[in-house]
């Protein structure tokens, strides 16, 4: 088959990479003349514009969008327009929003394909797990395809109609959320608490047969082993956001309750607060107000 790639950073060279191994073609374009060059080198044909690109796809185009959530994929998707029908099959596999993913299916020509995609860079040899929404059809047209991106047969589903993969996807992030705020809170603890751990042993022994080891847990062995068991200079700071603050969003809507979601999202946003939590030094406040308890003051 061959695929046209759009969008060639982290996540869409990898699956330039992963498509050609399976013998697949692959045409590639990017803003970035550079990232064009590193998809050539890899094997891919480069395409020096999108109207290029369409031409080099010829007619049932088979594309794959991984550029960044948000108006890139809409700038994208109408500059393609005037080129595609409905026997050509667009694929979004980025973190779009769920609901801006139903609009597009609705409005694209092409058949449209919805692809969470989970694994991240680091899971480029072994392949992602791909959740898949929009026509069956489509979906067993790229199958292939997905085999290749994919874990292999397993690692991809088709989760329903338009949308429904990046809905997954989306929960999927809450879930890493909640998960990695588990495990600072119980490295923290430990880093504070009554004995000298080394933390990355913690790490290694939980990762071998405890009930609690995962991947975000070699992890966490991988970040103290290259930081130090205090974790070094590392701020304290995290960045990101959006994703979880849909899943809490979809959760109030649906009242369903997230809290240990919505905690770990708090967090991320209580921590980029320059100068200290305004709440928390508000309750310092009070306290001297209701009980004259000392006050303590920055410098
Ligand atoms: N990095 C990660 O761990 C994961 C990222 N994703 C999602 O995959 C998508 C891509 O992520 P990354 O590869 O990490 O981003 P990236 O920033 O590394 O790469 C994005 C690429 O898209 C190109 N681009 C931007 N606008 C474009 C346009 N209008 N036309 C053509 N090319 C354009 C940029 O030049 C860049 O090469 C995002 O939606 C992201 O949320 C999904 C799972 C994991
Ligand atoms: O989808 C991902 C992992 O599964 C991406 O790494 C995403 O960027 C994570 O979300 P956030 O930036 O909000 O932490």
């Amino acid at each position: 088959m061959q695929l046209g790639l759009i969008g060639l950073g982290r996540m869409g060279q990898i699956v330039v990479e992963r498509t050609l191994a399976a013998d697949h073609d692959v045409v590639a374009f990017d803003l970035d003349e550079d990232a064009v060059a590193t998809a050539a080198e890899a094997g891919a044909e480069p395409a020096a514009s999108l109207e290029d690109f369409t031409e080099r796809l010829g007619t049932d185009k088979r594309i794959w969008l991984m550029v960044p959530a948000g108006e890139a994929v809409d700038v994208t998707l109408e500059e393609l327009e005037p080129y595609l029908d409905g026997d050509d099959i667009v694929v979004d596999g980025g973190n779009s929003y769920f609901e801006d993913t139903v609009r597009r299916a609705e409005s694209c020509p092409a058949t449209y394909l919805d692809c969470g995609t989970s694994g991240g860079p680091a899971g480029a040899e072994l392949g992602f797990s791909l959740m898949i929404g929009g026509p069956q059809w489509a979906y067993n047209e790229l199958e292939s395809v997905f085999d290749a991106v994919a874990t292999g047969p397993d690692g991809h589903e088709r989760m329903g109609e338009a949308g429904s993969g990046h809905y997954v996807k989306m929960i999927h992030n809450g879930v890493e959320y909640a998960l990695m705020q588990a495990y600072g809170e119980g490295f923290e603890l430990l880093h504070e608490g009554r004995y000298d751990l080394d933390l990355e042993n913690v790490a290694s022994v939980w990762n071998n047969g405890a009930v609690i080891r995962s991947w975000l847990l070699e992890l966490c062995e991988e970040a103290f082993r290259e930081e130090g068991t205090d974790l070094g200079t590392v701020a304290d700071r995290i960045e990101g956001g959006s994703t979880g603050t849909w899943t809490v969003q979809e959760g109030l809507e649906q009242e369903v309750p997230l809290p240990l979601i919505y905690t770990a999202l708090s967090e991320r946003f209580g921590s980029r607060a320059d100068d200290g939590r305004f709440s928390r030094r508000l309750a310092n406040r009070l306290r001297y107000g209701f009980g004259r308890h000392e006050v303590p003051r920055r410098e």
